[in-house]
Order: structure tokens, then sequence, then C-alpha cells
């Protein structure tokens, strides 16, 4: 079974993805609404569909897996996913290039068991953000993000950078037999499931490992240097303000009284602290040639 979202992205995949669904033989279950494809997901895995794939971006992805989370179906089935989304990172990061290349590898590709990471309960499967991103990706209009693509949250970004006064926040993050803190005041929060962030390069992170990947972004004063520096940080070499932790379990403290605007997989929530954790080799999922197991 395949559920379509026929609007993520710019809306011009549907069609194309009916047909190629159709020829490959799957049952597509079409969204009508934001948030349905919670349901259909739990639907795919209670009409005992073995293979199940999510047409969409990352928020779409998100959705069919907290269905079939929903449905215990975890264990039972082989996700897919068909970038067409915005920005599709997830499906980048499990080496998907595209639509035509997502059925050939739904059709044949490797099967790799991969963790799904837990946020409050809430699953997500590629990453959590907070801070001057989120921000940037929850106020990127739909159409904005659909003229500019992923240039919208970094035009959002750039807007905000100057106002953004920071997260004050104690984060602990624990692996077995080690526990480390970090407290201060953060312009970004970045966990990745299936994503690294880096400077540059390559952005996949180890999603086989049962570990997060933490990078928090310190603010930093002077405040006017601070749109400057963020952006040098966010697209240019990593300083000392940047601190990179693993995780099997994680803990985020916000010290003020209002939340904060968390982004999971690009579906936002806000909260006043929230734990994280991951489950190892959760799921089974087709992925592309150039998924690397072990990235650098
Ligand atoms: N028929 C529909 N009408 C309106 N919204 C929908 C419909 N079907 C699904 N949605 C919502 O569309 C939202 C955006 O989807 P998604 O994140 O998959 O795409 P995107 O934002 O274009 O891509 P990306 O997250 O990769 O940048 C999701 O929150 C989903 O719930």
């Amino acid at each position: 079974m395949l559920v379509l979202n026929p609007v993520s992205g710019n809306g011009s995949h549907a069609e194309r993805v009916r047909k190629s669904a159709d020829d490959a033989g799957f049952t597509v279950l079409e969204t009508q609404a934001s948030g349905e494809g919670v349901e259909f997901g739990r639907l795919a895995a209670a009409a005992g569909a073995d293979l199940v794939a999510a047409a969409g971006g990352d928020g779409t992805v998100n959705e069919v897996l907290r269905g079939l989370d929903a449905a215990d179906a975890l264990d039972d089935v082989t996700f897919g996913v068909v970038p067409a989304g915005t920005g599709n990172n997830f499906a980048g990061n499990v080496g998907i290039e595209g639509i035509d290349h997502a059925f050939d590898v739904l059709a044949e590709g490797e099967r790799r068991r991969i963790d799904v990471a837990t946020a409050d309960g809430e699953r997500f499967l590629n990453s959590c953000i907070a801070g001057l991103t989120a921000e940037a990706s929850a106020s990127a209009s739909p159409e904005l993000k659909a003229r500019l693509g992923v240039l919208a949250y970094v035009l959002n970004g750039l807007r905000a950078v100057t106002e953004f006064e920071g997260l004050p926040l104690a984060v602990e993050a624990s692996c077995p037999g080690t526990e480390k803190t970090w407290t201060g005041d953060a312009v970004m929060v970045l966990v990745g499931n299936a994503r690294r962030f880096p400077a540059r390069g390559r952005s996949q992170a180890n999603c086989e490992d049962g570990l997060l990947e933490l990078t928090i972004v310190e603010r930093s004063p002077p405040t006017n240097l601070l749109q400057e520096a963020a952006i040098h940080r966010l697209f240019g070499e990593e300083t000392e303000h940047v601190t990179n932790l693993f995780a099997s379990e994680l803990r985020v403290d916000v010290r003020r009284d209002d939340p904060v605007g968390f982004s999971f997989d690009g579906e936002t929530g806000t909260h006043g602290s929230l734990t994280m954790e991951t489950g190892e080799r959760t799921v089974e999922l087709a992925v592309g040639e150039t998924y690397e197991p072990t990235p650098e």
C-alpha cells in the first residue's frame, strides 16, 4: 500500500506517483487533509500490507510511520519512501534519489533495519530541531515553500536570526555508562536520527547504532554579530560554540516559563521539557544504493 500526499512539495508529483504506484501494484490511499497519513498508516497495517510506502515529504513519512507504530506494526512491515516533498531530507539520507528511483528501490532495493526515535512518546525518523531553524521552518508559508523550496527556510532564517534571543536550556545526554550535560543559551538544538548536521558534506547519520546525534549551537555575544556568526555556523565552519554529542537518551529542559517550539521531521509542537530516546533497528526500510550503514 502507498500513502500519497498529493499536495506536498509543489503538488506536481501526484499524477506521476499514482501511475507508477498503479503499475507496481500498490493500492494507493490519498490524504485529503493534514494528519490523515497517520490514519492511513494504521489502516495499511490493519489491512495486512507487508510493504507500506509514504509518498510526500518528511512530514508525510513521519505521519505514516506513526500510523504503523499506532497499529503496533513496525515489526511486521517493510517501510518505503517516495520523495515528493519540498526538502525530502530523510529520503536523501537513505539513498532515495527521486520518484522513479524510489519505485525501483521498493521493488528490489536492499532492506535495512533502522532506528526510530521517540520524543515524549511520539515517533520521529529524521530529526528534531528547536531554535532558529525550527522557528524558520514553522514560519515559512506553504506558498513560499512551494515557490522557493528549501530556500524559503534560509530566507526565513535570515529574517529571524537578528531577533532571536536564544533558548535557555539544560541538556542531559546519556549513553550506557556515560552522561554529559550542557547548560546555556542555545541558538539551535539539532537532534538527528537519520540526519546529521554537518557544516558541509553529506548529512546522513548512522541510523543503525541506537544513538541520536546532538548538535547544540550556543548563542554567543555580542548580539550584533549574531546574524553573521549563526549563518557562518549553519553553512560554514564549525566553531567552539558548537557542541556535538551522541546519546541513546536525551533530556532537554527549557529554563524559562514559555515553552519552546520543536519541529519533529518538520512537524511542530511546543514543550517545556522533552525526553528523547532511540529504538535500535526498529523498522525495516527499503534503502537506495548510496545509503551508508556507517557514514564517516
Ligand atoms: N490533502 C491535503 N491537504 C492539505 N495538507 C495535507 C494534505 N495531505 C497531507 N497534508 C499535510 O501536508 C503537510 C506537508 O507535508 P510534507 O512535510 O510531506 O511535505 P513538504 O513540507 O512539502 O516537504 P518536506 O517536509 O520534505 O520539506 C503535512 O503536515 C501533511 O499532514
